[in-house]
């Protein structure tokens, strides 16, 4: 039963806290397998990568990466209408991102200086997509279209392999569609080291992107540093803030599509009207039968979901803004006049008829979204993930010699006197 709390002002930070804070416990025991799982690979290369993957997926390879032959099977297996949605889909999401890239930029700060910002894509990424409990091609394309769009000449996808040796080929097909240059049948925190650190017959790559369980996000965090990730994706959640004018039904069916992700899944409806908020917790009781994930989301729903009852709109998006969701659903009244009252959030739906999942699949806008209140300081993956930039100065002898003595000075007091050498010499 989905659970009814009426809360005021003074016990948001509490009851978000307690949201949102991790226990650390929980993580011991992952922790110390995945850094085995990373040491193992670091020392012995493809010997245990094929151990791991013979252990946890129950699979016995003698080649980690997908072959061109099983790509084409695959196209044959997946039907010719979801090859031409991912098709269509991959173009909106190609379409959005195109806005998103940043170029390169050069001033002329004066007769003989030029100074800018050399924008380069990153030349090898990997991109890690789930495939234990589900395949997802739509994050094959949310996190592929953006990596092309920039530029990347290298986009390793890895994925956990079947006990039969295979992928599935609703991902294949998608990394294709996708343009992804070469597919691992490796999950876990075995994909994400093989990523990171190469073996013989895999290259290692620069920055690590997409979302995966715990074991996948822990490992992801291990190996930061040496190479870049993208963010630590954490279970999914949607909030929803409906007035009295919303509809129950829709707003019950947009809280379960999120709890079927995961029994860790949190789906919160925020409401200033008591109605709307007995009406959608009978609605979620009865849409629940009729769902095929009914165990998943008897204990997301139970455990994480919650009704708030608001005194108003100005606290239902205080209490918003210090949530900081990974989707808000906005099913009031003139919806976009709300807009600037948003701080916080991932990806914002904007009235009755663009559900979350329009954006999970379709829209355009990336699905990898920071979550567990990290939208307070970032920002869904784009095509910026995948750039980076390069500061470029140019001063002919002139523009030296005019700033000639001051730098000196400054490397001076700096005690650091081969610098200043290095630009006194140019004049003696
Ligand atoms: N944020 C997003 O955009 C987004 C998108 C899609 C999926 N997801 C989330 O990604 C997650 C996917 O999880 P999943 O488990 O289905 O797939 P996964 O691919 O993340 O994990 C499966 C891999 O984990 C390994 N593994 C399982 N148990 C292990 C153990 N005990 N020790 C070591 N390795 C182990 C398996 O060998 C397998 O290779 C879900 O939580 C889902 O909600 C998020
Ligand atoms: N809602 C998930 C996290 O944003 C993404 C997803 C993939 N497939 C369906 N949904
Ligand atoms: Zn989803």
């Amino acid at each position: 039963m989905l659970k009814i709390e009426s809360i005021d002002q003074n016990q948001f930070s509490t009851i978000i806290e307690e949201r949102t804070s991790r226990d650390s416990e929980t993580y011991e025991v992952i922790d110390e397998r995945v850094k085995n799982i990373i040491n193992s690979i670091r020392d012995r290369g493809d010997a245990a990568v094929f151990d791991y993957i013979e252990q946890l997926d129950g699979a016995k390879l003698d080649n980690l990466f997908v072959t061109e032959e099983e790509i084409n099977q695959a196209f044959e297996q997946v039907d010719d209408e979801l090859i031409d949605i991912l098709q269509e889909a991959r173009h909106n999401i190609d379409n959005y991102h195109r806005n998103q890239s940043e170029k390169s930029w050069y001033t002329n700060d004066g007769p003989g200086i030029w100074l800018g910002q050399q924008v380069t894509p990153i030349e090898r990424v990997g991109v890690y997509v789930p495939g234990g409990k589900a395949a997802y091609p739509s994050t094959v394309l949310m996190n592929v279209v953006p990596a092309k769009v920039a530029g990347v000449e290298s986009i390793t996808v890895t994925t956990p392999v079947q006990a039969d040796g295979k992928v599935n080929p609703n991902t294949l097909v998608a990394a294709s569609i996708a343009g992804a240059d070469q597919i691992l049948k490796v999950g876990g925190a075995h994909g994400i080291a093989t990523l990171a650190y190469g073996t013989e017959s895999v290259n290692k790559v620069y920055k690590i992107v997409g979302p995966g369980n715990a074991y996948v996000a822990r490992a992801k965090k291990f190996v930061f540093g040496d190479v870049d990730i993208d963010m630590i994706a954490g279970p999914s959640e949607v909030c929803v803030i409906a007035d009295d004018q919303a509809e129950p039904k829709l707003i019950a069916a947009d809280l379960l599509a999120q709890a079927e992700h995961d029994e860790l899944a949190s789906s919160i409806l925020v409401t200033t009207s008591k109605r709307i908020a007995n009406e959608v917790q009978q609605e979620v009781e009865t849409q629940t039968k009729n769902l095929s994930r009914k165990e998943i989301l008897d204990v997301s729903i139970t455990k994480q979901g919650r009704i708030y009852l608001v005194d108003d709109l100005e606290n239902a998006f205080e209490f918003v803004n210090e949530l900081a969701p990974e989707h808000l659903e906005v099913l009031v009244e003139q919806p976009f006049e709300q807009l600037p009252k948003i701080k916080n959030a991932g990806a914002i739906f904007l009235g009755s008829y663009s559900p979350e999942p329009l954006g999970d699949y379709f829209a355009g806008p990336n699905h990898t979204l920071p979550t567990n209140g990290t939208a307070k300081f970032s920002s869904p993956l784009g095509v910026y993930d995948f750039q980076k930039k390069s500061s470029v100065i140019y001063y002919d002898k002139q523009s030296l010699e005019q700033v000639n003595q001051k730098i000196q000075k400054f490397a001076e007091a700096e005690g650091l006197d081969a610098h200043a050498a290095s630009i006194r010499k140019r004049f003696e």
